[in-house]
């Protein structure tokens, strides 16, 4: 397992709650959590950035990190992401930010500390554009969008 740097920017995390973890050997993601300083009512439809006390610094280019909703949190209370998903550079040094977004039709209460979002490091190639008048053929050339049928 990689060591991945991590600063710790809310005493509570590591004293109150602990570190980010796998939950199990073969969890993909560690959870975040909100480091609130009271519960945060979020009415239907309400987004807000909540600080996770957390920064890391991947530093390899070849590394990012994704930010994606807890399944139990998404489908039962429509608790998900602002953003969908959030990307996280490899050279990011600020505090981890998860938007939160209320996509329900009820109003959900965070509560300080409570896992909001996973954190999974993921492998990026990064590519340099060459650019072409045209392709070699492609079994698929430009079809897309439903091009294949749906059975
Ligand atoms: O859910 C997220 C998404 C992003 N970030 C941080 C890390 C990421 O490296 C940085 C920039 O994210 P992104 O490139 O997606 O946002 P942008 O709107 O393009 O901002 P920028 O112009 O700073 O790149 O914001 C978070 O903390 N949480
Ligand atoms: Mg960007």
């Amino acid at each position: 397992m990689p060591a991945l740097q991590a600063r710790i920017l809310d005493s509570r995390l590591g004293s109150s709650w602990p570190l980010p973890n796998y939950a199990t050997q073969g969890s993909a993601g560690m959870d975040l959590r909100a480091m609130l300083e009271q519960p945060l009512l979020l009415e239907p439809g309400q987004t807000e950035l909540l600080p996770t006390g957390l920064a890391i610094h991947i530093a390899d280019p070849g590394l990012a990190a994704m930010i994606l909703p807890r399944s139990g949190l998404g489908h039962k209370h429509g608790i998900v992401l602002g953003n969908l998903v959030g990307l996280i550079d490899s050279d990011y040094q600020g505090q981890l930010m998860v938007s939160c977004w209320n996509r329900g039709q009820q109003a959900f209460t965070i509560e300080p500390g409570e896992r909001i979002a996973q954190l999974v490091l993921v492998p990026v190639v990064q590519a340099e554009l060459s650019i072409v008048d045209e392709f070699n053929d492609s079994e698929r050339g430009a079809g897309g969008f439903g091009h294949t049928g749906s059975h």
